[in-house]
């Protein structure tokens, strides 16, 4: 393809994105590139790159539309804006490349090019934007971000706009974390311990690994650091009964598994049953064999028979997935204020709901990747307000006696790890005990 044509097939991209806000960008993405399998290996990556570069700061080209008085800017001028902002453009660059050849974009109109040109030479970050788009942060997530971080919200932003490493975690079950980095190494891919995980395994470049031989033979799992160190928390032991209640595809349900030695029992469940599916795929390649998995349904029995039957109970809730922000930079302008107030309610009736799964002096495990308090410490309060047999485990004294000799993460009675001050995904987790009958 020509740079033309890619600046054009990069437009019809963002169009699609633009088109579909609710949607993640990379199913609209995979979606998109399935339909145009002409689109070659290196075209495709340079297309993806050039439509992900304006996702990533749509934020910040809205508020330099907005002041030119554009509510509703189209694909091309934020991909032509972006451009001349963030990789230092001039218009007759961009102007040469929408030219209305064969397969290129067509040539901008007047309104486009009296507005890229108001646009030329400006930096991207202007010391008068307002502090979100300054740091490219959506406005309903500010007062939770500032009450979170406080002076540290610039360090923490600019941390969320980095790119992830890949974090992987050696399945104990097969392997242990030694052999699965040799395993790696043998088939060229150079991973370092994780910092606090005694399990997890990084790979800076982000090298794929899902066609690997020890991911085929799952030796390996993605997953998180901190989405490790949750499991860990749970602190699952070998011959207890443990709900994972929002398994999901059981990407902690897998861990739970190898700190449990695949002896006792694991109900993963969630109320999507094509999740479930995934799982049962991840579970039989890790050679998982004391977990079964249960869809809840409205007017499920389940829970009434299994009520007070649990050890551990872990509440991977759904959420912002705020903490994630740096892996999905697109959740920044998918997620808003409405979709906070009504995860914040479910939360709640998913904790209420699980909580009656806990055996007296079992453990509530409650875990968000967000870093919002409104779901976090405040989800938590609530809780505690509400259920008086509960109570927050001596968070310190846990986590010493997991991971002996490192630095609690978080200042209070819980785990709040973020991608500045820790180098993972922000997560957030919960230890609460149930009152010994
Ligand atoms: C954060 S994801 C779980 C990720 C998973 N634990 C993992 O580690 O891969 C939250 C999950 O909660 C599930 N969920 C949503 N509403 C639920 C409910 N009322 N009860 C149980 N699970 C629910 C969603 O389907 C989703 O899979």
């Amino acid at each position: 393809m020509t740079p033309a044509a890619r600046l054009s097939a990069a437009i019809d991209l963002l169009s699609a994105v633009e088109a579909s806000p609710r949607r993640p960008a990379d199913a609209i993405a995979n979606d998109f590139f399935r339909a145009r399998r002409y689109i070659g290996g290196s075209d495709r990556r340079n297309v993806s790159e050039r439509a992900w570069g304006a996702i990533r700061q749509r934020l910040r080209l809205a508020w330099h539309f907005s002041e030119l008085g554009i509510q509703t800017p189209s694909a091309r001028l934020l991909l032509g804006a972006h451009l001349i902002l963030a990789d230092g453009w001039t218009l007759d660059g961009v102007e040469q490349n929408f030219s209305g050849e064969r397969f290129a974009a067509s040539p901008l109109v007047e309104e486009e090019r009296a507005l890229l040109g108001k646009l030329a030479g400006r930096p991207l970050v202007l010391p008068r934007m307002p502090d979100g788009p300054r740091l490219n942060l959506p406005d309903w997530a500010m007062p939770g971000l500032v009450t979170r971080f406080g002076d540290k919200l610039a360090k923490e932003a600019a941390a969320m706009e980095e790119a992830a490493p890949l974090d992987l975690r050696a399945n104990l079950l097969k392997v242990t974390r030694e052999a699965a980095l040799a395993a790696l190494a043998a088939e060229g891919i150079a991973a370092t311990p994780t910092p606090l995980s005694p399990w997890g395994m990084r790979i800076a470049d982000r090298r794929p690994v899902s066609a690997t031989k020890a991911f085929l033979e799952g030796l390996i799992e993605v997953q998180d650091e901190g989405s490790q160190l949750v499991a860990l928390l749970t602190d699952a032991r070998p011959g207890m009964r443990v709900a994972d209640f929002c398994a999901g595809a059981a990407g902690k349900t897998l861990a739970l598994a190898a700190t449990m030695a695949n002896k006792g029992h694991i109900v993963a469940c969630d109320t999507s049953a094509a999740r479930l599916e995934g799982a049962g795929r991840r579970l039989r390649r890790a050679d998982v064999n004391n977990a079964e998995r249960h869809l809840l349904t409205s007017g499920d029995k389940w829970r009434k028979r299994n009520s007070r039957k649990f050890d551990r109970v872990l509440v991977d809730a759904p959420c912002t997935g705020t903490g994630t922000w740096r892996r999905n930079p697109d959740a920044r302008i998918r997620t808003t204020g409405r979709d906070l107030s009504e995860l914040v309610l479910k939360q709640a009736a998913i904790l209420d709901d699980a909580s009656e799964l806990v055996r007296p002096g079992g453990r509530l495990v409650y875990a968000t990747c967000s870093l919002l308090p409104e779901e976090d410490e405040m989800q938590m309060a609530a809780f505690l307000e509400r259920h008086a047999d509960f109570a927050p485990m001596p968070f310190d004294e846990l986590w010493e006696a997991l991971l002996p000799g490192t630095q609690a993460p978080g200042p209070g009675p819980y785990m709040a790890l973020s991608p500045g001050s820790h180098g993972t995904d922000g997560f957030f987790a919960a230890v609460l005990q149930r009152q010994p009958s």
